[in-house]
This record gives structure tokens, sequence and C-alpha cells, in this order.
């Protein structure tokens, strides 16, 4: 037992599914998994394991924004062992070519959150995926015939902004979406030794003010990214 998370011990397995809404997790277990079982109900931030052809998978909410995400992945590190953590979340597209639905794979997560700066004075951190969940999900999503991109993206601090030009500079740069959570994510497995990446749908656009059209769309592009995460965690 940890203090945000109530599982015993060997209940999660080594590869996590990360989405950030508790109720993502608990659609990911009880669509994708077999012999599912439900390990943490504490803060409604809800986590499962199960089976995903022959394999044993845990899910896990993460909540929104760096430090909700820090303290599940810590512990997960920390006190459960995870090896391999994969975020399956939403990002906004700030590319022309970045469209409503599209899978970005992070290759990189720049970040105007402190806890890195704290981390490292004067330096600026790049915190990165892991190479080979990165050619797995990239190559899972190419088989699956997704339109995919991977690259930069920028987790940011505040979902509602007084001002869009900060976005605007990091776009010009290359930058392909912004969400909220994965440099953390980078982060904290690279201290530990564990392989991390982040697969993401773009559920909207904020230059373009394109979102997602019907709910069975939205349904169907979020379970397309689950299957590339699944995929990816099994090889
Ligand atoms: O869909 P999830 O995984 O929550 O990810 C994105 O959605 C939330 C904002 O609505 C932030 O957590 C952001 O990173
Ligand atoms: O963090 C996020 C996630 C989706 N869309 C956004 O604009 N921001």
């Amino acid at each position: 037992m940890s203090i945000h998370i109530n599982a015993k011990s060997g209940e999660i397995a080594e590869s996590i599914l990360l989405p950030g809404d508790p109720l993502r997790a608990k659609y990911i277990a009880e669509t994708f998994l077999q012999d599912v079982h439900c390990y943490n109900e504490v803060r409604g931030m809800l986590g499962f394991t199960g089976v995903y052809k022959g394999k044993r998978i845990s899910v896990q909410g993460t909540g929104m924004g760096v430090p909700s995400i820090s303290i599940y992945v810590t512990e997960l590190l920390c006190e459960y062992g995870a090896k391999q953590l994969i975020r399956v979340g939403t990002c906004g597209g700030i590319q022309q070519d970045v469209k409503v639905r599209d899978v970005i794979i992070a290759m990189t997560a720049s970040t105007d959150s402190s806890a890195n700066q704290l981390l490292f004075p004067g330096f600026s951190f790049a915190p990165s995926a892991d190479f080979d969940l990165l050619r797995k999900a990239y190559q899972a999503s190419l088989d699956k015939q997704l339109s995919v991109k991977v690259g930069n993206i920028l987790t940011a601090d505040t979902f509602y902004r007084e001002s869009m030009e900060p976005v605007k500079k990091l776009a010009e740069y290359g930058v392909l979406a912004v969400e909220m959570e994965s440099s953390a994510l980078y982060t904290l497995a690279a201290k530990h030794q564990a392989k991390a990446l982040s697969i993401l749908t773009v559920s909207d656009h904020l230059f373009s003010g394109e979102a997602d059209t019907t709910a069975e769309e939205r349904q169907t592009t979020f379970n397309d990214m689950i299957v590339v995460a699944l995929e990816t965690a099994i090889q």
C-alpha cells in the first residue's frame, strides 16, 4: 500500500497504461482486458489489473497536471515496481497539419512546469520517451493505418491561458500539440530507469478551433490509441 494507491504487493503489473481520467481507466479495463480486478479506489483514482493477449497489464488513472501524475507515477515506480509506463491521453493540436483525431507520439516533452527547473537549476532537462516503446508504438500505428505524428509536445501547467503567444512561439519551433503530464512522466521514468511513452489523441485544435465531432468518432479514435498502447506494451 502507498499513500494514494491501496493495492497489495503484486497486484499491479509491471506494464501500466496511464489515462488522465479514472473513468477512462475503467473503460479500458472493461473493454480490452480479461480477468479484470480493481485494485484502487482511493480518491476515486481508479486502478485495474487484467490480462491482454496473455500478458498482465494494469491501467491507472493519473488525474490532470504534473503534480497529480507525479504522485501516481512515483508510487507506481517506488512502491509497486513499475517498469513500463504508457500514458494514453488527449491533447490539443497546434500545427496546421495536426488534425483532430490524429495520434501523436511524444518523442520529447517541452514544459512550462517549474518542477524540472527546481530539479536541475540552471539547466533545461529534455524529458524524452523510451526509444524502444516509441518505435513499437509508431509501427503499431502504421500497421493500423492511423494518421500518426511523432515529435515534440508541450506539457503545460495551465489549461486556460491569458495569452496564446507562448504556444504560438512553440508552434513556430515545431511543437505538435499541448497536454499536461508527459514531461513529468518522462522525467520520473528516467530517474528510476523505467521505460515511458505518451501516446495522445488530438481532441481539439488550439488555433483553428476544430474539435471532436461525434461521441462515436471520439470513441473509435480513442479505441485505436488504446490498441496501439496495448500492442506496444505486450511486445
Ligand atoms: O485526456 P487526459 O489524459 O486527461 O489529458 C489531457 O486532458 C486534460 C485536460 O482536459 C489534461 O490532463 C490533458 O493532459
Ligand atoms: O491539455 C489539453 C488537452 C486537450 N486539449 C487542450 O487544449 N489541452
